[in-house]
């Protein structure tokens, strides 16, 4: 599944009047074995692409709930390989577009150009690298783009606007508008400028622009999608899994439609 495939599905969204959903999963939690089930899991309950993390030791973007998701995986011998290999098993049959997200550190141990085409292979559609600076960006695009893998760029709420310029107009995929000055992790409540914010985000972005980190409760999906395109949620489903409870996930993910 191609970049393209990512652009497709945010327009179908789009053209229902309804609000895109990307749950975030960590690869190996719960059982390298259990990934492609949870994924489908994510489909059916309504997931618009899905956000696939592979674990990595020093995961500085990340909270609680993610760092001991990826430490259980870590544990559990989830590799890079073994995730990308899983995640081929299924690549005809699935119907929502995937995309990894992990650090530099373990795709250069691995290779750029055999990680972006393994990426190919296994039918991924984009990446996100939190560590990897617009400064930088030349280390693994010519290699994303021969293997027509998106790569998502984050915006902080502390970006300047000059920045913020750059990454809009370069963002492919979707712009992953990052709402909290932190890492990843529930919160109770956001800044009161997110909306405005996330508007001047939407009005200069070439690709649909999606908020993440905190989201948590159906009132923050419905909250923050009214001013752009949809939204992120990690910890909340990462969490849900690990207890158990599918039907918080599947409860999350219906709140998109309203
Ligand atoms: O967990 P939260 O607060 O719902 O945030 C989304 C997030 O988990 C997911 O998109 C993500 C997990 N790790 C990341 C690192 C950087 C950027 C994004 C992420």
């Amino acid at each position: 599944m191609s970049k393209a495939k990512l652009d497709t599905v945010f327009q179908t969204v789009e053209e229902a009047g309804e609000k895109a959903f990307v749950p975030y999963i960590m690869a190996g939690d719960g059982g390298l074995e259990n990934l492609n089930g949870r994924i489908r899991f994510l489909a059916e309950s309504g997931a618009t692409a899905i956000e696939l993390g592979i674990p990595f030791s020093d995961p500085v973007a990340d909270g609680p709930t993610i760092q001991a998701a990826g430490i259980r995986a870590l544990e559990a011998g989830t590799t890079v390989q073994a995730v990308l290999d899983e995640v081929a098993k299924e690549k005809d049959n699935r119907s929502v577009p995937l995309v990894i997200m992990t650090y530099l550190n373990p795709i250069f141990a691995y290779g750029v150009e055999a990680f972006a085409s393994a990426c190919e292979t296994a039918g991924i559609s984009g990446l996100i690298l939190p560590d990897l600076p617009l400064e930088e960006e030349g280390l693994v695009v010519k290699s994303l783009k021969k293997h027509d893998i998106a790569l998502i760029r984050l915006v902080a709420l502390t970006s300047t606007p000059e920045r913020i310029r750059a990454l809009a107009e370069r963002s492919e995929g979707f712009l992953y508008a990052v709402t909290v000055a932190g890492t990843t992790g529930e919160r109770a409540s956001f800044v009161d400028q997110i909306g405005t914010h996330l508007q001047a985000l939407k009005a200069i972005s070439k690709a649909p622009v999606l908020a993440g980190f905190g989201v948590s409760t159906p009132e923050h999906v419905k909250e923050l999608s009214q001013y752009c395109d949809g939204v992120v949620v990690g910890s909340r489903i990462v969490d849900a899994l690990y207890r158990g409870d599918k039907q918080q996930v599947a409860d999350l993910i219906a709140s998109r439609k309203y």
